[in-house]
């Protein structure tokens, strides 16, 4: 087994795992799982071609952390989409090497002046990440203040697939979602069967199973996402239009992933008690 502490792009921290079980790559900056590879398959995770390395912006692909709210600022106050802990600097916590040869790796970031100034609690929050057989994620919220607080978040996962046309998502059949696709106008909807993608994808699921599948075709492999403490999972597509808007993604690149993010989003409001600690767990296995 090697863990290797590396510059990466844009001289950015990063720790490179490999073992018996797999390679993978975790940005230290964002606390940010950018590529998970099992021995003899292709890479789990999408990083795109354009993405940015550097202080202050998200990196697009990988697994970006969405914290301590998910989507649009909770409160209104002009924040930044998706929170404030994926374009900044984490700090280096723990590795460890298990009995079964994978590899954990963890990454954190507690409050401070800096961003109590953003969002008014005390907090520890940790990204545990091993690498064996499967990728398994925790992302682990500590409440240290002396009041309870709200959070909504996202493993907001940027997953790998051959050709969009010839993959599907199974296992949110028959489950209500929320539409936030432009043509969707934030409507409840039901998913009959599996889920085909074949223009912009903006789902927050309710209710939803432990258990989730990316079925494709092109590489002939399915992703298998296992979760707990979550009650929403999002399935996002941007398509061509979207897509091409985004200075950090190319064209076609739409083709090439999607997100299904475990998720607490929507009405999935986790309320952490003073001292208490509520894990998001998610793992995939190919
Ligand atoms: O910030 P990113 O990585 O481009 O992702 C944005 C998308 O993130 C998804 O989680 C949201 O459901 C979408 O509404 C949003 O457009």
């Amino acid at each position: 087994m090697t863990i290797t502490r590396v510059a990466g792009n844009g001289g950015l921290p990063m720790i490179n795992v490999s073992n018996d079980h797999a390679d993978a790559v975790i940005s230290v900056y964002a606390g940010q799982v950018l590529s998970f590879t099992p021995k003899g398959a292709a890479d789990v995770l999408f990083v795109s071609d354009k993405a940015y390395y550097a202080e202050g912006k998200a990196i697009k692909g990988g697994v970006p952390i969405c914290w301590p709210w998910f989507g649009a600022d909770p409160e209104g106050k002009g924040r930044p989409a998706h929170g404030f802990m994926r374009n900044r600097m984490w700090s280096d916590w723990e590795t460890r090497e298990n009995a079964d040869g994978s590899t954990t790796v963890i990454l954190g970031v507690e409050s401070s002046p800096e961003t109590l100034a953003i969002w008014p609690h005390a907090f520890r929050l940790a990204m545990e990440v091993t690498v064996g057989k499967t990728l398994q994620l925790a992302l682990v919220t500590r409440n240290t203040g002396d009041a309870a607080f709200t959070i909504t978040q996202a493993m907001h996962t940027y997953f790998a697939v051959g050709d969009i046309a010839q993959t599907t998502v199974t296992g949110l059949e028959g489950t209500q979602y929320l539409d936030k696709a432009a043509d969707g106008n934030g409507a409840t909807k039901q998913q009959g069967g599996a889920i085909s993608i074949a223009s912009e994808v903006d789902r927050v699921y309710l209710g939803v199973p432990a258990e989730l599948a990316i079925v494709d075709g092109a590489l002939n492999r399915t992703i298998r996402i296992t979760s707990s403490g979550n009650k929403t999972a999002v399935v996002w597509n941007p398509w061509a239009k979207i897509a091409a808007g985004m200075a950090d993604l190319q064209d076609d690149d739409y083709t090439r992933f999607v997100c299904v993010e475990t998720t607490n989003a929507a009405d999935d409001v986790v309320s952490i008690p003073a001292g208490a600690e509520f894990r998001l767990v998610a793992e995939y296995g190919v």
